[in-house]
């Protein structure tokens, strides 16, 4: 069990007109009837993009990775029930054309009130322990509640996803607590393409887990709840050090949530886009030994939207396949691509070095970027080996070269966004002669910067 020993508290409800405070200590404020304001969540997480070792990261091959400035934003707003209104829960995801409302009973009775599929003893498990879920059957579980509350128009392949995820987190995460829910509305909307490589995904997902959580330290807090759990669960109290962010402890329960989402859009994924969209940053990545910050300084990166739709899942099967049936060919792809993220760290370091000493020559510069640049060169090749390439990507990368910039899919790829690093040497001007040209062949460009914060509370 973790003990709280923490918070100095909420600022949210302190313009709250009605509310009082009761605990001038504590800074608590609660309405003059002892219950809790309607509470409004607003959280963000960013999405990713794989410089090198997507795919041979599936298979604890070495990746290096970085979050964009592109972000998923989610409102979570506690609405008021009138009387004779029944409880609900209204979802909202505008990118997917989705707006849906469910009846709290229905969420209760079906998914919360039901004993949560775990491998251990229900005496084991709190929302602390994501790992101890019985996926397969918790999936399950939210996919008959999904297919049977979602109204009477079949949901897309996409929605039926998204409402998977969104429902295995809520059951997941609050299915074991004692905490009573109001009706609320979430929405999420994001600036990432879906389907495309940056890890709309993961962004989404991290940004439910987050949201939950962040809804549970408020309830605990304000309805001042001290073992959260229900009696046969593990007890647990939550524990925050800020309602204005998340600890470390707490980024890594919402990473292993996300994770669990992300197998049910994703199949069989390694971790790397939870990892990035909780934490941000720029990272090195193995699957068994996890993340690694890099403490790098912000290079600039052109994304490129081949606007071809594909699907992460399929993908990363289609590579499997590959591997069943030639392995000792694509275990030597697999570990050449292991050599490229080393050696790819290595430039970046060193270009780091040169960037934040100041001590370079234009030539020695250049040098270093172009060494980068036959790596990433050599990749987009080795990918392409694995059959996870795209004649638009192809093409994207052969413009790019033809500009003086090296250029390769990222993320899953048979589609979605290429990126390009672009070196200090390359003017504003070589830049957007560039995009230029790539729009005029009907590709949308963004020039963005790699690394900044992962989840946020906004
Ligand atoms: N803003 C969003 N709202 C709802 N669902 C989303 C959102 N963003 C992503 N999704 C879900 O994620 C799925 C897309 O995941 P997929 O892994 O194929 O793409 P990606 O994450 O953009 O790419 P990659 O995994 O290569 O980075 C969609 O089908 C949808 O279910
Ligand atoms: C293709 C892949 O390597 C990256 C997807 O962003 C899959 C994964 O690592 O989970």
């Amino acid at each position: 069990m973790l003990e709280s020993n923490t918070t100095p508290l909420p600022t949210i409800a302190k313009s709250h007109n009605n509310v009082s405070n009761s605990d001038d200590e504590s800074n608590l404020y609660l309405f003059a009837d002892g219950s809790c304001p309607d509470l409004t969540i607003a959280i963000s997480a960013p999405g990713k993009v794989i410089l090198h070792g997507e795919h041979s990261v599936v298979y604890d091959k070495l990746a290096v990775a970085a979050s964009l400035g592109l972000r998923t934003h989610l409102t979570l707003n506690e609405q008021k029930s009138y009387q004779g209104q029944q409880g609900f829960i209204k979802i909202e995801l505008p990118e997917l054309g989705l707006i849906h409302t469910y009846n709290m009973i229905d969420v209760q009775n079906e998914l919360l009130n039901k004993q949560l599929p775990l491998t251990k003893s229900a005496a084991q498990f709190n929302w602390e322990k994501p790992n101890l879920i019985n996926h397969e059957e918790l999936l399950h579980m939210v996919e008959e509640f999904v297919n049977k509350n979602s109204g009477s128009t079949p949901l897309s392949h996409h929605q039926q996803l998204s409402l998977y995820s969104l429902f295995y987190l809520l059951t997941g995460i609050f299915g074991s607590l004692n905490v009573p829910l109001k009706s609320f509305t979430l929405k999420t909307e994001t600036n990432l393409a879906i389907s495309s490589g940056s890890g709309s995904s993961a962004s989404y997902s991290v940004t439910i887990a987050a949201a939950l959580i962040q809804y549970l330290r408020l309830k605990a807090v304000f309805i001042r709840i001290k073992d959260v759990s229900k009696s046969n669960y593990k007890s647990s109290r939550v524990w925050c050090t800020s309602l204005k962010k998340f600890d470390d402890k707490e980024l890594e329960i919402i990473s292993n949530w996300a994770f669990l989402a992300e197998k049910i859009i994703h199949g069989t994924p390694s971790g790397i886009d939870n990892t990035i969209c909780t934490y941000g940053s720029i990272v090195e990545f193995r699957k068994s030994t996890g993340p690694k910050q890099l403490n790098l300084c912000e290079f600039r990166l052109l994304l490129v939207n081949t606007k071809v739709k594909r699907d992460t899942k399929r993908m990363v099967k289609n590579v499997l396949v590959l591997k069943q049936r030639h392995p000792e060919i694509i275990d030597l792809i697999l570990n050449a691509m292991d050599e490229i993220s080393k050696n790819a760290i290595s430039c970046l370091r060193q270009l780091n070095h040169f960037h934040v000493s100041n001590e370079w020559d234009e030539l020695e510069l250049q040098l270093w970027y172009d060494k980068l640049g036959e790596l990433t060169d050599m990749n987009q090749h080795l990918l392409q080996a694995l059959g996870v390439s795209h004649p638009t990507l192809d093409s994207i990368c052969s413009i790019c070269k033809s500009a003086g910039l090296y250029c390769k899919l990222t993320g899953a790829g048979g589609g979605g966004y290429a990126i390009s690093l672009i070196p200090p040497h390359i003017t504003e001007e070589q830049v957007v002669k560039l995009t230029e040209n790539l729009q005029s062949q009907g590709f949308e460009t963004i020039l963005t910067k790699l690394g900044g914060p992962g989840v946020t509370i906004d």
